[in-house]
């Protein structure tokens, strides 16, 4: 497929070049039509957000164009929309087709948006609320190199720092699914277990809660985390993490036993499988692995909305990995605290993973549809 693409670079991007939405209303109308959702489709409890992360140094060099383009925003609407441009061989036409598609999100942040960015507009309420005694959860879920430990690192020290300036103390805990593994990052990568108790919550048995008073000690601790996060080199990305990364804030509360809780999870990329292929077999099973766990987690989200929007009883099955284990506060439609879920949709706009690009955007959307 790279080669096909490769090959038709100037072709591509002559078609691309006509649908510009920001050249002329012309242009415009060319694109796929889109229903425009009504402004109080919003769900409060959960913001589905999309970053695309700039086009890097090695995709230019490798030659291939960008296939993410986020349409300018229309005032007085909610959603957003992104559109994915494709080559397609069609069997009976001489030249190859262009195949563009568009997508609905919430918030989207383009290639030249900051992470400080993403965090004022969509994690802040989320750190507030868990700041108040609620249940906040973020995951970044994406591609391979499509930029989610860079988003979710910063995240994590800015929302440190937030909650220290409400906060006298805060207690942290990291941990590593890698397969059905888990590790606690600190306590250098020491393997621990996950339970259920009694009131069937889910501990992290053996993990090291660490405390944390100030701002400088607490990015001592993410960054020594994070150098403790194993790395195994994939084609992709070289400094790729083949894992799930969860970090947990317990905050306590003045005036309630009940702590707030942030989770921010950094989830393993998605693989493909010219990828794979090229793998020792131990990556490989550990790919295979963190795969099924990120099918599970789909599966969850689907059934949570299908609950949802059928208001039936239906079965999540949030026991089915470690990692819908440790989330499963999110899928669950009896919580008694109130909580609040932020996903970040990381894309790589490069169109060698246009094909993963629409897969990550299909399950923004599938998301978007929890209310
Ligand atoms: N918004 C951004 N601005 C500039 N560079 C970025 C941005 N997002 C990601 N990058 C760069 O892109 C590369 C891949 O990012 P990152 O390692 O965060 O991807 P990932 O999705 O976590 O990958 P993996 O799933 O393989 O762990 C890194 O070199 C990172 O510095």
């Amino acid at each position: 497929m790279d080669l096909f693409y490769l090959k038709h670079t100037a072709l591509y991007q002559t078609y691309v070049d006509k649908l510009d939405p920001s050249k002329t209303p012309v242009h415009f109308s060319n694109l796929p039509q889109v229903a425009e959702k009504p402004s109080n489709s919003a769900n409060p409890s959960m913001t589905i957000s999309v970053r695309v992360r700039p086009m890097l140094e090695d995709d230019i060099t490798a030659g291939f164009p960008c296939a993410v383009y986020p349409r300018p925003r229309k005032p007085g609407v909610e959603h957003e929309t992104i559109d994915l441009h494709d080559l397609y061989n069609h069997p009976r036409r001489p030249r190859p087709i262009l195949k563009s598609s568009a997508h609905q999100v919430q918030k989207l942040f383009d290639a030249s948006a900051s992470t400080a960015q993403v965090y004022d507009e969509v994690v802040h309420d989320l750190v507030l609320s868990a700041s108040d005694g609620k249940l906040g959860t973020l995951f970044a879920y994406g591609q391979t190199s499509s930029g989610k430990t860079f988003t979710v690192t910063e995240l994590q020290k800015l929302a440190i720092t937030e909650l220290l300036e409400r906060h006298t103390d805060l207690y942290v805990t990291i941990v590593e699914l890698a397969g059905k593994v888990a590790f606690d990052l600190l306590h250098e990568r020491e393997q621990i277990a996950v339970r259920e108790d009694a009131s069937g919550t889910t501990q992290l048995v053996g993990a090291i809660e660490r405390k944390v008073t100030n701002k400088e000690e607490g990015i001592e601790l993410l960054e020594n985390a994070m150098s403790f996060r194993r790395s195994a080199p994939t084609l992709k990305n070289d400094a790729s993490s083949r894992s799930h990364c969860i970090c947990r804030i317990r905050i306590p509360q003045p005036t309630s036993s009940e702590s707030g809780h942030l989770y921010m999870v950094d989830l393993a990329g998605s693989e493909i499988a010219r990828d794979v292929s090229q793998h020792g077999p131990e990556l490989m099973r550990e790919t295979k692995e963190n795969n099924i766990s990120l099918s599970i987690l789909k599966d969850c989200i689907r059934q949570r909305a299908l609950a949802a929007s059928s208001k039936k009883k239906v079965h999540i099955p949030v026991r089915g990995s470690t990692l819908t284990k440790i989330l499963k506060h999110v899928f669950d439609l009896e919580a008694s605290q109130e909580y609040k879920t932020v996903v970040i949709a990381c894309l790589n706009p490069s169109l060698a993973d246009v094909s993963s690009s629409k897969n990550t955007l299909r399950y923004a959307e599938l998301l978007g549809k929890i209310d």
